[in-house]
C-alpha cells in the first residue's frame, strides 16, 4: 500500500495544517472549513497526477491546441459531517466528479468507549471506477473502514484513494490490514505518534466535526 505524508516536503500545505491544528486560530471557523478546504485542493491536484490521461484537440480563437485531459473522473466520498469541506475541496478541482456520502458517528456506550454507527449512504454505482474517500480524520481508522465496506454494496472501485488531513500511526496499521493493499493509496497531511483515552489524535486537532460546525449534543 503506498502511503503518501505530505508533512514530509515543505510546501504552503504546512501552513494550511499549522493554522488547522494552532488552538488560537482553528477557532475561525470559516478559517478553519476554508484551510481543510485547501488541503482537498491541494491534495485533489496531486491525486490528479495519478490518472489516465488522452490528448483532445481545443478549437481556440487563433487554432487547434492539443491538451491532455484525465480520461476518468474520480467519485468522490466523504464521512458526514466533519468530512464535508474536504470533500467541497476536493470538487472544486474535480469538478466533473461523481459524489458519494455516508454517515458515520460515535455513540459512546461510557466515556471511553463507543460503537460507530453508519445510517445513511448515498452513492452511485463504484464499479471499475475510481474512490476517492475523503475525511479530515483517521484516528482509529474504523469510521473509513465501516463507511468504505457499505460503499462496497454499490460495487468495486477499481482504485481506492483514502484522504485525510491528519492519521494517527494506529490508523495506518489498520487501513493497512483491512483496505486491498495493491489498490490503495493513503494521502495525509500528518501522521501522529498517539490516540488519548477517547481515541482522539494526539497531538491532532482536536474534534474537526465541532470545529467546522459547533458542539453536537
Ligand atoms: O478513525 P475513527 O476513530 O473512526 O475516528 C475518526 C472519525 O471521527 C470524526 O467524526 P465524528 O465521529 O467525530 O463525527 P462528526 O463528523 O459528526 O463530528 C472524523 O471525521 C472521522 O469520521
Ligand atoms: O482526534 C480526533 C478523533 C476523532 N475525531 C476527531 O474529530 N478528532
Ligand atoms: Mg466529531
Amino acid at each position: 500500500m503506498k502511503i503518501i505524508n505530505f508533512n514530509q516536503s515543505n510546501s504552503l500545505f504546512n501552513q494550511f495544517l499549522s493554522e488547522i491544528r494552532d488552538v488560537h486560530i482553528q477557532g475561525d471557523r470559516i478559517r478553519f472549513r476554508r484551510n481543510i478546504e485547501r488541503v482537498g485542493e491541494i491534495m485533489a491536484y496531486e491525486i490528479s497526477r495519478t490518472l489516465p490521461y488522452h490528448p483532445v484537440s481545443v478549437q481556440t480563437p487563433l487554432a487547434t491546441a492539443v491538451e491532455n485531459v484525465p480520461s476518468e473522473q474520480p467519485v468522490v466520498a466523504t464521512i458526514l459531517r466533519a468530512g464535508l469541506p474536504l470533500h467541497q475541496g476536493f470538487i472544486n478541482y474535480f469538478d466533473h466528479a461523481e459524489n458519494a456520502f455516508v454517515s458515520a458517528y460515535r455513540k459512546y456506550i461510557n466515556e471511553d468507549n463507543f460503537d460507530i454507527h453508519i445510517e445513511y449512504i448515498a452513492s452511485p454505482r463504484l464499479d471499475g471506477k475510481i474512490l476517492i474517500l475523503t475525511d479530515p480524520m483517521l484516528a482509529t481508522g474504523s469510521s473509513m473502514e465501516l463507511a468504505y465496506e457499505a460503499l462496497l454494496t454499490k460495487g468495486e472501485p477499481s482504485h481506492i484513494h483514502i484522504a485525510s488531513v491528519i492519521a494517527s500511526r494506529q490508523a495506518i496499521e489498520h487501513i493497512k490490514k483491512v483496505f486491498p493493499t495493491e489498490k490503495t493509496t493513503v494521502w495525509c497531511g500528518a501522521i501522529d505518534p498517539e490516540l488519548n483515552a477517547h481515541s482522539y489524535i494526539v497531538p491532532g486537532l482536536g474534534d474537526a466535526g465541532d470545529l467546522c460546525y459547533g458542539e453536537k449534543e
